[in-house]
This record gives structure tokens, C-alpha cells and sequence, in this order.
């Protein structure tokens, strides 16, 4: 046995459930408790808009434009024994791609290069209560997906119950969760308040045995994502009027932007039935940039009608 194993917390959930506001939780609880950590960000995009809010002193490895749980399974055991080399940690948590199934990056973990030297402590599934909610309404293979995450967590983290319409729908959301998973524990929160704590003493339950061939949902959902770099401030309205016409399935959409006739950079977040323009209070220069990830999307279209929801040179400062 090796005298020391470091613990490893895996998140997954959907895209947009809530796991990088989760993340941001327990990296401020470890940090307050004084425990060294890392963090591992998988995102499906070639950008990584999340790993900007990773304090610059953890350390951190980025793997873009892929999904663990494909392409990029290799890697994160390279990438987990690298930083088992540079530091020594008390845990890393790595957060899964929202199309990611925790049973492919259990697999991972199991890589004879690293498995002696970590323990799995917990995989915490993140689910937005209102997507939940609407399961019955959703394709197929993303309420497959849903259920998979679900279905083989520790923890189960149900986030966004605000966002519900209708407050007695929780007990519902939380009773459902349970009946699939009935060795979960589960914590029903608002932005991953008082989470923290309760992962940190978390343990990994016995599961029922799962599928040997893993199911790479992502493929038969069918995600394709991309990139947009604005050469200028967007016009919002137009924007938002876009994004709500837009054909096919938009399932997330993120970056940094300027918005015509505000001053400085804001932060835009799209997920399940909500979108949010935050200005972003950060004295680095980002460069501004949308990722986008859904189904049927057709890249290069979308580019160019971004194009043109730019503000003209004289139109930029209208407003301000
Ligand atoms: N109303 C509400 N919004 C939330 C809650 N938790 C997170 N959000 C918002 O949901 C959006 C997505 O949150 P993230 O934490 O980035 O989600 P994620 O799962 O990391 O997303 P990806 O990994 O990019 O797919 C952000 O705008 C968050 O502020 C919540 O409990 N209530």
C-alpha cells in the first residue's frame, strides 16, 4: 500500500446542471480546511471558459475538445499521474463533461499507472431539478443519459430547485431520484449552497453492477460543439432573439462578450431554459468568445449569422 492515496471527487451531470458553481463550493471549503487539491476540467468545447474561474493557485489540468469517456480516457489517467508527480495532494476533483457517463471515468481511475496511488472518494451527479422535472418531454437519449448519471452516483446534487415553478415539485424531483438510486445520498440546493461539507465526508456506496460496454451517449446524442471569436460588441436583443430561433437543439452556450452600449466584459451562460449576462468584474483581459455545444447546430452557418448580430463601428456605443 502506498503510505500516502489521494482522494478523488469525479462531478458529472448534464451541461449546465450546475457543476462548475458546485466545484467553485468545495474549492472553497478544501481551501478553508487547508487541504491541497487539484482540479481536472473536461470540456466538450476547444475552449475552456470554466477553468478561468480556478483560483491561479491550485494546480490544474485542462482536457478540451473531447470527452474522458472517449477520446480523451488515456489522458486523464496521464494527466492525474503527472500531477501525483508535481505535488502531493489531499484530493483532485476532476469535472466531467456534461455528456460524460461516470462509469467511463471510473474506468479511467482504474489505470494501473495510477490506481495504487488514489481513491476514489466519491462520484457526485449534478442534476438541475427543472430538466428533472421535465424528463418525460426530453429526446430519449438525453433522459438516458440523465438517468445513467443518476444512476451511479454517491451523491446526487440536485440544484436550480429555484428555478422550479412550482416548489412542491421538489419532493417529487427528490423521491424519483431516490427510487433510481436508493443508495445515493441526495442534496436538494440552490447554487450548491451547503453541498460542500456534506461531499467531503461522502463515500463511494456499492452499485448494482453496470452495463461491461459502456454506452458513449454523447455519440448518439450527437453533440457537436463550436467556437465563435466576436470581433465586436454583440447587440443583445438581436442576440437573445437568435439564440431563441435557432434550429436544432442548443443545450449550452457560454464565453466572454461585450455588449453594445455597455462598457466592459460580461459573462453569458445559457443552459436548460435560461440565460443569464453577468458583467465580469476580472482585471485579466479575456478575449471574447461563445462556445456552443448542442445538437444539428451546422457550425458555419451560425459563424456567420453571428456575424452579423455585431454592432457596426457608429452603432457600438448606442445606448451607453
Ligand atoms: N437559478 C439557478 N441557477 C444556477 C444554479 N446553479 C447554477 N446555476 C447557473 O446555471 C448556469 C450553469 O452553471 P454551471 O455551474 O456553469 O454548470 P456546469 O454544469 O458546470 O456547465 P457545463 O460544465 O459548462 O456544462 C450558470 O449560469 C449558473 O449560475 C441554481 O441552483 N439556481
Amino acid at each position: 500500500m502506498p503510505e500516502h492515496s489521494t482522494e478523488v471527487f469525479i462531478l458529472t451531470g448534464f451541461l449546465g446542471a450546475g457543476k462548475s458553481t458546485l466545484l467553485t463550493r468545495l474549492m472553497q471549503h478544501e481551501l478553508e480546511v487547508g487541504r491541497n487539491i487539484a482540479v481536472i476540467m473536461n470540456e466538450l468545447g476547444e475552449v475552456s471558459i470554466d477553468s478561468s474561474f480556478i483560483p491561479k493557485e491550485l494546480p490544474r489540468k485542462d482536457l478540451t475538445d473531447g470527452c474522458i469517456c472517449c477520446s480523451l480516457q488515456g489522458d486523464l489517467s496521464a494527466q492525474i499521474e503527472q500531477l501525483l508527480q508535481e505535488h502531493r495532494l489531499d484530493a483532485i476533483y476532476i469535472e466531467a463533461t456534461g455528456a460524460a457517463q461516470p462509469f467511463d471515468i471510473l474506468d479511467a481511475c482504474t489505470d494501473p499507472t495510477i490506481s495504487g496511488s488514489i481513491e476514489v472518494r466519491a462520484v457526485i451527479t449534478v442534476v438541475d431539478a427543472k430538466q428533472w422535472d421535465d424528463m418525460e418531454r426530453l429526446p430519449p437519449e438525453l433522459s438516458g443519459l440523465l438517468l445513467a448519471q443518476a444512476t451511479h452516483a454517491d451523491v446526487i446534487v440536485l440544484t436550480k430547485t429555484d428555478a422550479l415553478a412550482d416548489p412542491d415539485r421538489v419532493p417529487i424531483v427528490l423521491a424519483h431520484l431516490q427510487s433510481i438510486n436508493p443508495s445515493a445520498q441526495i442534496i436538494a440546493s440552490t447554487r450548491a449552497g451547503a453541498a460542500a461539507s456534506a461531499i467531503s465526508s461522502a463515500e463511494r456506496v456499492a452499485h448494482a453492477p453496470v452495463a461491461a460496454e459502456p454506452l458513449h451517449l454523447h455519440k448518439h446524442l450527437h453533440l457537436n460543439s463550436f467556437a465563435f471569436y466576436p470581433s465586436g460588441p454583440l447587440i443583445r436583443q438581436a442576440f437573445e432573439g437568435w439564440l431563441g430561433s435557432l434550429p436544432g437543439q442548443l443545450y449550452r452556450a457560454k464565453g466572454f462578450v461585450r455588449l453594445a452600449g455597455e462598457d466592459g466584459l460580461f459573462l453569458f451562460q445559457h443552459s436548460y431554459e435560461q440565460s443569464i449576462f453577468t458583467r465580469f468584474l476580472v482585471d485579466v483581459p479575456y478575449t471574447p468568445v461563445l462556445v456552443f455545444i448542442g445538437v444539428g447546430l451546422n457550425p458555419a452557418v451560425r459563424k456567420s449569422e453571428l456575424r452579423l448580430l455585431q454592432a457596426s463601428d457608429e452603432t457600438a456605443g448606442i445606448g451607453r
